[in-house]
């Protein structure tokens, strides 16, 4: 089955279920250009149309995609006019073609922005919370007060999100300012143009004229000499400006590979805010977001308590992976039409619960749970029977034996040489006082989730 086949169904059934009208304005004018990486991408003749059908049809369209048995989780649009092949259909069959909308935006050269990805739709947590006030911060404009803003953090972590944000923030604040949003590959793709047309002038003075510039994934221009040279140039050009420069990479400046020392400084001139991996809280906020606009979309699908938690607990990689788990499960259920309980869970994304098992070490567990009760590492080693040491080592050897895998003999050797009797007992002893007695049931409880975020 080819991918543009599958399109091709999607299409009819789309005209059906949106009627003729709409389809011709909204998906006629669509032509889908490759499915890669759970990313449907599509050329569009204007911005306009493409956030529209991902405001108004997007949804629909993924489900679609996962109906044809794609997993697909997101829609690009970029504008580019029509395939001369659908160029010349539409001119055989006289159907129109979509108004042109011009907004501000088409006049530069930057990626179509997700109209998902704004500031109501981020949740905000304890590990990234300064990136958000930062970023809103940004996104209010006024005073600039940190030049350059630089976010980072590691994969799917929300950056763009971040940086999508603030742009539609800018452009609701201040309509007339030119904001300049793309990826650090796509600067290079334009500076490689620009030498090759020879127009390195307008190309320079394009990019100097702008109010605000955002490049995503800068890390990337690391290694590429004539490109991080231009790049200098440009940023060093907006900041004598006073024009806002937004930077987002996969790390921090300092610890960017390939890329020259005086880039590295001028990158930490501003403010530098990271966004740390997510932790259970987090998770399951933006699963509940999340989980708002699946039952809207799909009313008939019910789900069992627990099964969010269960997600956030167990996906804990990326948010890309947590939400594409949510879209899945939604899909399954309502292709099955049966509830979304654990066993479908389990069932149903398997490979991905396989994928994120976080393996805990007994080192871990052991520092870990000396902190937790102030004792050093050596004690709950050490052959000491005093109950402040003998039970949290209890803990600690329960936690052992529950989170990870090794074996009884295993786990009484990593506590100082004891032997496998004395992990049995003491398991079976926690496993007793987390019935009996609240504070040890909430410590372990505790110390389970810091371990497994
Ligand atoms: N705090 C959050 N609230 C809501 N959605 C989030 C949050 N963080 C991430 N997401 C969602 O997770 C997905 C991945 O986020 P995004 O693309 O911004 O990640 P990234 O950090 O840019 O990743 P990459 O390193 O791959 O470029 C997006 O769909 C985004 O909306």
């Amino acid at each position: 089955m080819s991918d543009i086949e599958a399109w091709g169904r999607i299409c009819t059934d789309m005209k059906s279920a949106i009627g003729q009208e709409a389809y011709q304005s909204w998906i006629d004018p669509l032509s889908l250009d490759r499915i890669d990486s759970g990313t449907a991408h599509f050329a569009a003749p204007t911005t306009f149309i493409g956030r529209w059908v991902e405001r108004n049809y997007g949804e629909r369209i993924r489900s679609s995609f996962v109906r044809e048995g794609y997993e697909v989780t997101r829609l690009n649009f970029t504008v580019a006019p029509a395939t001369p092949q659908k160029a010349a259909v539409e001119q055989e069959n006289g159907a129109p073609k979509p108004a042109a909308v011009t907004t501000g935006e088409e006049e530069l050269p930057g990626s179509p922005l997700d109209p998902r990805f704004t500031f109501d739709s981020f949740v905000v947590g304890k590990p990234n919370e300064l990136a958000h006030a930062a970023a809103r911060r940004v996104g209010e404009g006024g005073e600039v007060t940190f030049n350059p803003l630089f976010l980072y953090g590691g994969v799917g972590l929300g950056k763009t999100h971040l940086m999508h944000a603030i742009a539609w923030k800018l452009q609701e604040e201040n309509p007339g300012f030119r904001v300049l949003y793309l990826s650090a590959e796509q600067f290079m793709y334009r500076f490689v143009q620009a030498l090759r047309f020879r127009d390195t002038i307008s190309f320079k003075q394009m990019f100097r004229s702008v109010d605000v510039l955002m490049v995503d994934d800068v890390q990337f221009i690391a290694g590429k000499d004539s490109t991080q040279e231009e790049f200098f140039h440009t940023f060093n050009a907006l900041i004598d400006q006073n024009k806002q420069v937004i930077i987002s990479a996969d790390r921090a400046p300092g610890e960017i590979e390939g890329i020259e020392e005086r880039i590295k400084s001028r990158l930490q001139w501003g403010l530098v805010a990271d966004l740390h991996p997510t932790d259970y809280e987090l998770r399951l906020g933006i699963l509940q977001s999340k989980l708002e606009a699946q039952l809207l979309q799909h009313p008939s699908v019910k789900i069992n308590h627990g099964v969010i938690e269960f997600l956030a607990h167990r996906i804990s990689t990326n948010v890309r992976v947590l939400e594409g788990a949510l879209t899945r499960l939604f899909a399954f259920a309502s292709l099955v039409g049966r509830e979304i309980d654990m066993d479908m869970t389990q069932e149903c994304l398997a490979d991905l619960l396989r994928a994120s098992e976080r393996k805990v070490t007994i080192e871990e567990i052991i520092r870990k749970v000396a902190d937790h009760y102030n004792l050093r590492m050596n004690d709950l080693l050490s052959a000491r029977r005093a109950r402040a040491i003998a039970r949290p080592r209890q803990v600690a050897m329960f936690l052992a034996k529950t989170l990870t895998s090794k074996s009884l003999p295993e786990i009484g050797r990593k506590f100082g040489g004891r032997d496998h009797t004395t992990v049995i007992h003491a398991v079976k002893k926690v496993e007793e006082l987390k019935l009996t007695d609240s504070q040890i049931a909430e410590d372990v409880e505790l110390l389970r989730r810091m371990l497994e975020a």
